[in-house]
Parts: C-alpha cells; sequence; structure tokens
C-alpha cells in the first residue's frame, strides 16, 4: 500500500478555512481519555452557548467563508437537541454554511434520533461516533458508558436517519486484548459498513485513571505489541475494502475526512470554545482551557488565547512535512519549494529517509512507507527544527 488509490481533491485559490468547535461537556469520565471536558449542567451548557455566539463576534474572517466545521469535545452530541440548533444557527449566522463538510462526534450513550434530525435538517454531513470496542470486557476496561447493544442501536439510527458519511473511532493495544480481539474489534466495525474508520493506539494520558493505574505498575506499555497491532490494522482494513489515507485513519474512497486533511496540509482553522485551538491570522493559538476563564475572558470582550506561536514560514513547512508524512499521499516537494520558497528537492534527510527504507520518491512527491508509518513519529521528531 505504498501508493494512495484515491486522493482528497486539492482547493485551488484561497487556504481553506475550518472551524472547529470544542463543546467541553461529558456525562462521565472515560478512564483513558485526557481531553478537556467537565460534566454537563444545565447552566454551564446554557453560559455555554452564550459564549459561543459571544466569541464569534469577536472573529472576523471578513467576506471569507468556512470550508469544513468539526464540532469534537468532549461529547458534542450531549448537548439536547434544541441547543445543538442554536449553537449551530450562532455559526452559521456568522459565518455562513460550511461549503464542504460539517462534522459532529457522538458517543453511542448520547445518540437520540430527535438530535440526529435537528443535526440533518441543520446541514450536518458527518457524524464521528465512538465506539472505541466492540468487545464488552474491554468496553469496560476502558471506563466507557455505553454497552455493545447501544452501538448497534446507535448506528443503526444514524444511518437511519442518513448522513453523507459515518466514522467510527476504535482504540487498540487495551490492556489484557489480544490480537485476535483486535482483528475481530476491526472486523465487527467494518461490518457496520462506516464511510470511515479512525483506529487509535492507547495512550496513557496524565490525570486520567489509566495512567495512575499504568504507574501503580497493574498495566504496561508494550511497543512491540502496539506495532503488531498496527500491522494487523492494515490487513484487516485492506480486506474490508479500506484504504489507510493517515497513520490512523482509514475511509472508503470519496470518504476522508476533509476538515482533518486540511488541517494536516497546514491550511486556516478557527479553534472556538473553551481549548479550541486555531491557526488563524498570523498566529497559532489556543482558547483558555477553563470554562469560567473562557467565559470571563468573554465578558471583557477577549478570546483569551494562550500558548500564542507567531506563525512563521520555517514552522508551516516544519509541519507541513511533519503532518504531510504522516498522510499517505505524502508531500509535494516542488509545490512546498513554491509556497515557502525554500529548496526542498535536494534535502539529503530525504535521501537518507529513502536509502533506510522509510520513505519513497515518485518524482517530486515524498510518502513513507510501510515500514516508515510504522515510526512517523520518530520520523517527525528528526524534523524539527530543520527548517525553523
Ligand atoms: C476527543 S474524543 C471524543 C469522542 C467522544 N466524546 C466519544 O467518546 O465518543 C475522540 C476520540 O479520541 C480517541 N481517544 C481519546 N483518548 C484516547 C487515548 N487516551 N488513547 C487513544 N485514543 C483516544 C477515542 O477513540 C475517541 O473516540
Ligand atoms: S472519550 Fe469522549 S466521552 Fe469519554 S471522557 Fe473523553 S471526550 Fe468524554
Amino acid at each position: 500500500m505504498s501508493k494512495s488509490k484515491h486522493k482528497v481533491p486539492q482547493r485551488h485559490g484561497e487556504t481553506p478555512l475550518g472551524l472547529y468547535l470544542h463543546v467541553p461537556f461529558c456525562s462521565t469520565s472515560c478512564d483513558f481519555c485526557g481531553f478537556y471536558q467537565i460534566q454537563s449542567d444545565r447552566k454551564g451548557i446554557l453560559s455555554y452557548i452564550d459564549g459561543v455566539k459571544r466569541e464569534l463576534e469577536l472573529v472576523d474572517v471578513g467576506s471569507r467563508k468556512i470550508d469544513t466545521m468539526f464540532w469534537g469535545g468532549g461529547t458534542p452530541g450531549l448537548l439536547p437537541a434544541a441547543d445543538m440548533l442554536k449553537v449551530g444557527s450562532s455559526i452559521t449566522d456568522a459565518l455562513g454554511m460550511p461549503t464542504q463538510e460539517w462534522t459532529v462526534e457522538m458517543a453511542p450513550s448520547s445518540v437520540k434520533r430527535d438530535k440526529l434530525e435537528a443535526l440533518k435538517e441543520a446541514g450536518v454531513t458527518r457524524i464521528s461516533m465512538g465506539i472505541q470496542s466492540l468487545n464488552e470486557r474491554l468496553l469496560e476496561a476502558l471506563g466507557r458508558q455505553h454497552s455493545l447493544k447501544q452501538i448497534h442501536k446507535a448506528y443503526n439510527l444514524i444511518r437511519e436517519v442518513g448522513f453523507r458519511s459515518v466514522n467510527v473511532d476504535l482504540i487498540f493495544a487495551i490492556p489484557t486484548q489480544t490480537e485476535e480481539e483486535w482483528r475481530a474489534d476491526v472486523r465487527g466495525a467494518l461490518a457496520l459498513q462506516p464511510d470511515h474508520l479512525s483506529t487509535y493506539c492507547l495512550t496513557f494520558e496524565e490525570d486520567t485513571a489509566l495512567f495512575i493505574k499504568l504507574q501503580q505498575g497493574k498495566v504496561s506499555i508494550d511497543p512491540d505489541r502496539e506495532a503488531r497491532f498496527y500491522t494487523a490494522m492494515w490487513e484487516e482494513a485492506e480486506n474490508g475494502g479500506f484504504q489507510q489515507y493517515e497513520i490512523s485513519n482509514y475511509a472508503r474512497p470519496g470518504h476522508q475526512c476533509l476538515h482533518n486533511v486540511y488541517t494536516w496540509r497546514m491550511a486556516e482553522w478557527i479553534g472556538v470554545g473553551p481549548s479550541g485551538s486555531s491557526q488563524w491570522a498570523g498566529s497559532r493559538h489556543t482558547n483558555t482551557p477553563d470554562l469560567k476563564d473562557w467565559l470571563a475572558g468573554l465578558e471583557r470582550g477577549e478570546r483569551g488565547l494562550v500558548d500564542r506561536t507567531e506563525l512563521s514560514d520555517g514552522l508551516l513547512l516544519e509541519d507541513s512535512l511533519i503532518f504531510g508524512l504522516r498522510m499517505n499521499e505524502g508531500v509535494d516537494l516542488a509545490a512546498l519549494e513554491r509556497r515557502f520558497g525554500r529548496t526542498l528537492r535536494q534535502v539529503a534527510f530525504f535521501d537518507q529517509l529513502v536509502e533506510e527504507g522509510k520513505a519513497l520518491r515518485e518524482g517530486d512527491v515524498l510518502r513513507l512507507t510501510p515500514e516508515g508509518r510504522m515510526v512517523a513519529d520518530a520520523v517527525g521528531e528528526a524534523l524539527l527544527g530543520r527548517f525553523g
């Protein structure tokens, strides 16, 4: 699988613009999750809805329209239908409808018909559901709230209401999971016939219940096992007609997540909501992660940005290479030379990747081989600071 058979079309004209909305609410905290999330309550939700509206008043995109929108979290699908509609219309009133794709993340336990119908009516084109596993024992090991029955019920409802694209997320290398159980999870997920599959190797995030177990020695990390599970994924996905297009992502032709692809190609995006991150207006920045701090900032007419980094051509070039190489389409060195005015086709490090069997060169395009994809993080690290 060295060559991507179906590419996301390049968008001509100005840089694509995405809108990422962070919805921080969850009904419970999963044992593995380090994302910013808080328990939902009515007062918090109402203040959040108001905050989104205020934040959008501070975002000036001129006459530009958004191409893609992604609601992530947290659990955006936890919001009641009427609230989702309010948030949706605040955004579309301010920025127009996304012209290409609108994704909403949902957890199986929060999927309800009225919510799906409201989202469909509002213009959502893509639902992403975190199923994580189809094995009851492993769902419990992850501290998930949903059962296998709920996964099937939620998935069938999503299909019945009918969205252009449906993604499911799976996690692998869960403690006690065998390779056969992982293969069974992938086959089970593919049997649902989604359009897109995201598969993440379990990471032990600080301040999570699983991280504490790791510190206590109750669970362990085995990189060889992770690598075996990762390659097993390739086989199962290919048998199921799915093609890998990024390290963790597989899709049927024409169903890649455009929002993410544009992000990996270093386009522009605006993050709204606590801990929403942006690459916009000459800088990369993140909103303050705390709901109360975010709201207090908005009261003062500020977006409360933290971690602000000025965007330089060096930084954008470096990240175009790091993230571009994570995609099977690879990077077009000649196109990057034109964009950044730097010489790239003769860089010795790229020749070295090819000599080591980690990358392939086809004309001006450099892409990772399967061996290279196994060590994509190390390749990315080796690129850090080379072009800054
Ligand atoms: C931001 S989460 C939100 C999804 C949604 N709240 C849900 O749980 O269904 C998106 C996905 O990231 C993945 N994820 C989150 N934490 C992870 C971890 N520690 N290791 C691996 N994958 C993780 C899960 O597959 C999850 O579905
Ligand atoms: S995985 Fe999803 S539902 Fe679980 S705590 Fe994280 S964001 Fe919330």
